[in-house]
Parts: C-alpha cells; sequence; structure tokens
C-alpha cells in the first residue's frame, strides 16, 4: 500500500518570549499550543492498524505533558529567565537544535522541530512507522507544518547531542504496548 498517515491531536500551554522581537512578542507571554502529531507508514497489521492511536497518546502525548505542559519554552540564551526558573524550580524546556547554549528562539517553527526530533526519538522502538509531519498552532490562527524535510541534518545532529540520552530513557520506561490479541 502506499503511504498513509494517523494522526492524533494534543495541546499544552507553555510560556514563551521571542528575543530581539521588535514588538509585543519580545514579552513574556503564553499560549494554548495545539498539535497534530502525523505518523507515516505504508503497511497495517492484520487488524487494520499500523500504530495503535493511545500508543501515540502513551508515548507522545505523555512526553509533551511532562516536557512543556506549564512549563516555559526558553532561548538558551534568556539567562534571565533560565535562572529565575532554575531558583525557583519552575519547569522549562530550552532550545537545541542549533547546538547547545546556542541561540535559538522558541518560535513556533522552532518548537515544533524540536516536538518532530524528539518524538522520532520516543517512536524510534515501534516498528513499521516513522514521523512524518507536525502541525503546531501556536493561536487559533496562525501554525506551522513541519516535516523531515523541513529539518537539516545538522539541527537534528544539535538536538540529538543534547537530547538523546533523556528522551530514549523516557521511551525505554514507557515501552512499546502490543495492541493485537
Ligand atoms: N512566523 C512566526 N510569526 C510569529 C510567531 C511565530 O512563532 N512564528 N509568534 C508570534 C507570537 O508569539 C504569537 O503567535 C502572537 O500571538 P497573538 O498576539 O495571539 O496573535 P495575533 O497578533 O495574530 O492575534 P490576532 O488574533 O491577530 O489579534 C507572532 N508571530
Amino acid at each position: 500500500m502506499g503511504k498513509q498517515l494517523a494522526v492524533r491531536k494534543g495541546h499544552f500551554d507553555a510560556m514563551h518570549r521571542v528575543m530581539d522581537h521588535y514588538s509585543k512578542c519580545r514579552n513574556i507571554h503564553g499560549h494554548s499550543y495545539l498539535y497534530e502529531l502525523g505518523i507515516g507508514f505504508n503497511q497495517t497489521e492484520a487488524i487494520g492498524y499500523a500504530i495503535d492511536f493511545g500508543e501515540i497518546k502513551r508515548v507522545g502525548e505523555a512526553f509533551l505533558q511532562d516536557m512543556m505542559d506549564h512549563g516555559a519554552l526558553l532561548n538558551p540564551k534568556d539567562e534571565v529567565l533560565i535562572n529565575v526558573c532554575n531558583q525557583e524550580g519552575y519547569k522549562y524546556w530550552t532550545m537545541s537544535i542549533n547546538g547547545e547554549g546556542e541561540h535559538c528562539n522558541p518560535s513556533a517553527e522552532n518548537i515544533a522541530k524540536e516536538i518532530f526530533l524528539a518524538c522520532e526519538i520516543l517512536f524510534s522502538e515501534h516498528p513499521g512507522i516513522w514521523m512524518e509531519q507536525i502541525v503546531l498552532f501556536e493561536t487559533p490562527k496562525s501554525s506551522t507544518i513541519t516535516t523531515k524535510e523541513s529539518i537539516d541534518e545538522i539541527e537534528r545532529e544539535n538536538f540529538r547531542k543534547c537530547r538523546y540520552d533523556m528522551i530514549m530513557a523516557y521511551a525505554k520506561e514507557k515501552g512499546v504496548k502490543s495492541y493485537r490479541q
């Protein structure tokens, strides 16, 4: 069969700011991010699934809840907010596609890449599927669509250097749940 996608929607709430923005986005503010994780496959099992939607929830949605929901999405150069989060024990995620500690704003485009790359690792032990695309809505009117082709190999390398071990440990702990009888 040809390529098909299994798509699961989810959402998380997070705060961010866009450093060096000329206008309102430079201020600390929050969004209810809505996403659609698109998992690709070109074969289903006999029961008709390539991956159970429940698996995308159990592994992918859970990860985004744990790491980003009610957290801060921060540019690694945003020392002020990183210090506050560390001092107060607030949850935060620093962007890493440009390399550890390198300038990278938490724009919708960059957040989508981080989520895409995280999901590549999270679902890497699930057979016969791959991350195909993510649609990320920052507001009800504004979204970005990110696919494999959107991500440079250096961004993948940078992300994996910073995040692979943590995300793989998370994936291993979740395991791969079989949905067949
Ligand atoms: N290409 C991008 N453009 C903008 C981004 C982004 O991540 N990538 N981000 C922002 C702001 O963070 C945010 O999206 C603005 O939100 P909001 O003020 O709610 O949006 P609008 O100004 O579009 O709201 P209206 O409904 O038009 O009042 C901006 N740009």
